[in-house]
C-alpha cells in the first residue's frame, strides 16, 4: 500500500479518480461484476429479491438526494451548481417515478415504501451518507457520489444482448447505461479530478479512504440481496 496520496502537478500517473478506484480493489471489480447485476442482465433476479433490494435502494436513494444538497451547498462555482441541480431532477423525476412503477407493480405497501424496516448494509451505507453530509467538504461530497455513480455506470454499461421484457429489471439498467447518466459521471470525475488539485495530502489522503469504504459499502449492498 502506498502511504501518500497523488499530489499537484501531475506526479502520478492518471486521475485521481481513477487512482482511488485503482486502490479500491477487489471491491471496486467486484460491484462491477456481481453475480445480482449479471442475474439481472438475463432477467432473473427472482421477484422477492429484486423487491427487496428496490426497498432498501429507495432508502438509499433518499440520502443520496440529501448528499447532492450538500454538493449544491458547496460547490465553489454556479456551473458546477447547474450540473448537479441536473442530477436532482433526474432522482426526483424519472428515477423516482420508475420506483412508483416498480412498487407499484411488485406490490410494496406505503409503509414499506416509506419507512421500512432497514438492512444492515442499508444502515451502515445512510451512515456514511448522513455523515458526509452534515461534515463532509465539497471533495469529500464528491468522492462518495463518484463512488455510488460511478460503479453503477460501469456494471450497467456493458448492458445485456436483449434487455428484460420485465421493465422493472429492463428499466433499471437503462437507467444506469444511458449516454446521459455516463456524461454525469464523467462531469463527477472530472470535477473531482478538479477539486482535488487544490487538496493538500491529508485531505486527499481522507478521500481515499471514503472512496474505499464507499465502495466496500455498495459492494455490501449488492451482497446483502444475493448471498
Ligand atoms: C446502492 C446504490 N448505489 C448507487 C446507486 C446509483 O445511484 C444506487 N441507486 N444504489
Amino acid at each position: 500500500m502506498e502511504s501518500t496520496a497523488p499530489g499537484n502537478g501531475g506526479e502520478f500517473p492518471g486521475e485521481f479518480t481513477e487512482w482511488m478506484r485503482e486502490r479500491s480493489e477487489p471491491d471496486f471489480g467486484a460491484v462491477v461484476a456481481h453475480p445480482f447485476t449479471e442475474a439481472l442482465f438475463e432477467g432473473k433476479v427472482p421477484r422477492e429479491r429484486m423487491r427487496g433490494y428496490l426497498v432498501q435502494d429507495y432508502q438509499f436513494v433518499d440520502l443520496l438526494l440529501a448528499l447532492l444538497g450538500a454538493g449544491l451547498a458547496r460547490a465553489d462555482r454556479h456551473t458546477s451548481r447547474l450540473r448537479i441541480a441536473g442530477s436532482v431532477a433526474v432522482v426526483t423525476g424519472i428515477e423516482n417515478d420508475y420506483f412508483r412503477r416498480s412498487f407499484d407493480e411488485l406490490e410494496v405497501p406505503r409503509h414499506e415504501r416509506e419507512a421500512p424496516e432497514l438492512d444492515e448494509a442499508t444502515v451502515a451505507f445512510r451512515e456514511l451518507l448522513r455523515d458526509t453530509t452534515e461534515r463532509g467538504s465539497y471533495a469529500d461530497v464528491l468522492t462518495v457520489l463518484t463512488v455510488a455513480e460511478w460503479s453503477y455506470l460501469e456494471w450497467a454499461s456493458p448492458g445485456p444482448e436483449r434487455l428484460p421484457e420485465d421493465f422493472v429489471q429492463a428499466e433499471w439498467i437503462t437507467l444506469h447505461n444511458g449516454a446521459e447518466f455516463a456524461d454525469w459521471v464523467n462531469w463527477l470525475r472530472s470535477e473531482l479530478d478538479r477539486v482535488a488539485g487544490e487538496l493538500d495530502e491529508r485531505e486527499r489522503a481522507r478521500c481515499l479512504r471514503l472512496f474505499q469504504l464507499a465502495t466496500r459499502y455498495e459492494r455490501d449492498f449488492f451482497d446483502a440481496h444475493w448471498q
